[in-house]
């Protein structure tokens, strides 16, 4: 459905994302990556809001920045989603779909109906959105992006202040959503990640660093991660730089730790997740100054 070839954004001279290739089809797709990695970028390359150095991105053979038919296409819902605060869910979608230029009125009004459901918002559509939590604000962005039906989403840290109510609210619309469209999400919250999407990307300093089933994340960390109790002085020892969790035991700290060789003569092999595959490979990126 939508496909990137040679894919890149260049800032005065330096680049914000590498180019890069991808293809995805229907499903839900996580985006990963630490602050400054070209998430956004790559993001509103996607939706066609951002012009390319080079490349480009075409949705089912049409390049998303030919005009006004393919970006019908294309949801987006941006990280700080606003609207007027005086305006009530149903009236925002409604002034939404009439310059989408959706069908006629009476469709208009239908798809707003249909959408409002969708995101769980029909009971409170006529409270102006000052009223709203963010978690409803959150669910209105996907509902505006969901108008005229696009066959791709695309979502800026959808979960990001939420409660756990409504971040699984919010996943399971999205989940559903991603039956019949492709749905890029990104976000740093990697069990959202981990609940919700079968492939993910992962860039990283402004590249491609790994694409492909989530599953696949843990290979990272193969071989390198260790477990061991280690005593209270051990782990102060470790803890500044390689610690990936610890817990206190009756006689120590049960310590988990990524690193090439075993960090103690104790320390046994884990069998890694995928967050410890991510962090294996984020955690061996050059840290680049500035980004
Ligand atoms: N308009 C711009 N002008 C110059 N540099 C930019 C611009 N937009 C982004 N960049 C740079 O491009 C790089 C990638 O930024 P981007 O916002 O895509 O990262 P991100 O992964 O979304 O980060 P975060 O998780 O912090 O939102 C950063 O080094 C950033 O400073």
């Amino acid at each position: 459905m939508l496909s990137a070839t040679h894919l890149g954004k260049k800032y005065r001279g330096i680049w914000a994302l590498e180019p890069l290739s991808l293809q995805l089809n229907q499903g839900m797709y996580g985006l990963l990556g630490p602050n400054g990695a070209g998430k956004s970028t790559l993001m509103r390359l996607l939706a066609g809001l951002l012009a390319p150095s080079t490349g480009d991105a075409v949705i089912n053979g049409l390049s998303v920045r030919s005009g006004s038919n393919v970006r019908l296409q294309i949801g987006y819902v941006p990280q700080n989603f606003q609207m007027y605060p005086q305006l009530t869910a149903r009236e925002w979608l409604r002034h939404v779909a009439k310059l989408k230029g959706i069908g006629t009125r009476k469709e208009q009004d239908a798809e707003v109906e249909r959408l409002l459901h969708t995101v769980h918002l029909t009971a409170r559509a006529d409270r102006p959105a000052r009223t709203y939590s963010s978690g409803m604000v959150k669910r209105l962005g996907i509902a505006q992006a969901l108008l005229g039906s696009p066959v791709v989403v695309i979502v800026d840290e959808p979960t990001t202040g939420l409660d756990p109510e409504e971040r699984v609210r919010l996943r399971n619309v999205l989940a559903e959503l991603a039956l019949s469209s492709v749905v890029l999400l990104s976000t740093h919250v990697l069990s959202d990640v981990e609940s919700s999407c079968g492939n993910v990307i992962v860039l990283g300093n402004g590249k491609l660093h790994y694409k492909g089933r989530l599953a696949g994340l843990a290979h990272f960390a193969e071989g390198r991660l260790w477990e061991w109790e280690a005593s209270h002085h051990e782990w102060q020892a470790i803890a500044q730089e390689r610690l990936l969790a610890a817990r206190k035991t009756a006689d120590g700290v049960l310590c988990r730790v990524i690193a090439d060789e075993p960090p103690s003569p104790y320390a046994a092999a884990a069998v890694p997740s995928m967050e410890d595959g991510y962090l294996a490979l984020i955690g061996s990126l050059p840290d680049v100054n500035g980004r």
